[in-house]
């Protein structure tokens, strides 16, 4: 079942700029967490301000559940659209406590059925005992769960959350992005929200919509957007991403790296380019068969190091690979490193 359907949506803001979203179309099933990933500047602020009503579109349809909230003669305003929305900052009421910022859209139930609910909500998110606190007695993270405790309590049939973990540390954005998951999935709520954090994403959506210039490149979950990236750009948003150019000869493949052994036999044609992450590629002792290359960086990133590596005894010494190494590696700067690729990994495009 569909919680929202959005059909060839596009807004312009400013001409001469081009537009802030184009011709997007995209749903999401009931239940679902979607990400709005991309880079600043991509649409994904413009896209969530529609669906949330706070800004019309210049065509395309939007379906909230079964209800039509726009198309080119209905337009339903955001307060009647049964959207949650949970901000960057969390903008809640600093001179309401936690129960009445909860109870804030709550106002036709009676007192009783209102803390009734009140207090399931304030479980769900873990804050049972804060309900006579105010925000400012709160941690960052304690002041997001209140306020997506605020957006579930009318029961929306979507909550939109904007950048929900970009202004916490990285200790707490970690345990706030599995609360908030968890929070998500026990209540059952569709969701989406933005970020131009890849991890964030990964870590804590169903679904991944990658935004590039006001478009979705590609849509898909997080395993199947990182291992099967639809280009190069998709491929890149989410790390180093290694590309070669094969050219077929009558022994197999000739490449940057020279000729080429073993590679899928499914591939076919006469020129492919083929792209593959760095940890698709392993360092060899090398007494075994193997690449040659001549180390030019090697990054440590803590548990691994990343290794910029220069093609060896080829034509293509100016083409750079990435390799995913140990921590420990060992290799110094200008030496030559052995590896091996594993193609199987690697996706023509
Ligand atoms: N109210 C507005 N008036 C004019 N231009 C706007 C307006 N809102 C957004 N834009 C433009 O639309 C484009 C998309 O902006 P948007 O805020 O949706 O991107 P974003 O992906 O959310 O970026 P960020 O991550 O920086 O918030 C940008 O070029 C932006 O300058």
């Amino acid at each position: 079942m569909k919680a929202l359907q959005i059909e060839h949506l596009s807004k312009t803001f400013l001409k001469r700029e081009g537009p802030a979203i184009s011709d997007i179309s995209l749903d999401v099933e009931v239940g679902e967490i979607l990400a709005l990933l991309g880079e600043s500047g991509s649409g994904k602020t413009t896209l969530l301000r529609l669906i949330a009503g706070l800004d019309y579109p210049d065509q395309g349809t939007i379906a909230i559940g079964d209800d039509v909230v726009v198309d080119d003669k209905i337009f339903i305003k955001p307060e009647k659209r049964k959207v949650g929305l949970v901000f960057q900052n969390h903008a809640l009421f600093p001179h309401y406590n936690v129960f009445d910022n909860v109870a804030f859209g709550l106002s036709w139930l009676t007192k009783q059925d209102k803390a009734r609910k009140v207090n399931e909500l304030l479980t769900l998110v873990n804050l049972e005992e804060m309900e006579n606190r105010f925000p400012h007695q709160l941690s960052g993270g304690q002041q997001q769960r209140v306020a997506l405790a605020r957006a579930l309590a009318p029961r929306p049939e979507i909550v939109l959350l904007d950048e929900p973990f970009s202004n916490l540390d990285n200790v707490l954005k970690n345990q706030v992005r599995e609360e908030v998951k968890k929070i998500l999935k026990k209540a059952g709520a569709t969701a989406i929200f933005v970020t131009h954090d890849t991890t964030d994403a990964l870590l804590a959506a169903d679904k991944i919509a990658l935004m590039h210039r006001g478009k979705v490149l590609q849509i898909g979950s997080p395993i199947d957007i990182y291992q099967n990236p639809a280009n190069e750009n998709v491929g890149k948003f989410f790390g180093k991403i290694n590309t070669l150019t094969l050219n077929k000869r009558e022994n197999g493949w000739l490449s940057e790296l020279g000729q080429l052994a073993s590679v899928p036999q499914s591939w076919e044609g006469d020129q492919l380019k083929i792209i593959f992450r760095a940890e698709n590629v392993t360092l060899t002792s090398g007494k075994e068969p193997g690449f040659k290359g001549q180390l030019v960086a090697s990054h440590f990133m803590g548990d691994h190091c990343l290794l910029t590596v220069a093609l060896a005894d080829t034509a293509s010494q100016s083409h750079l690979l990435y390799i995913k190494a140990s921590a420990n590696h060992g290799y110094k700067v200008d030496s030559t490193v052995t590896f091996q690729i594993d193609f199987a990994r690697a996706k023509i495009i």
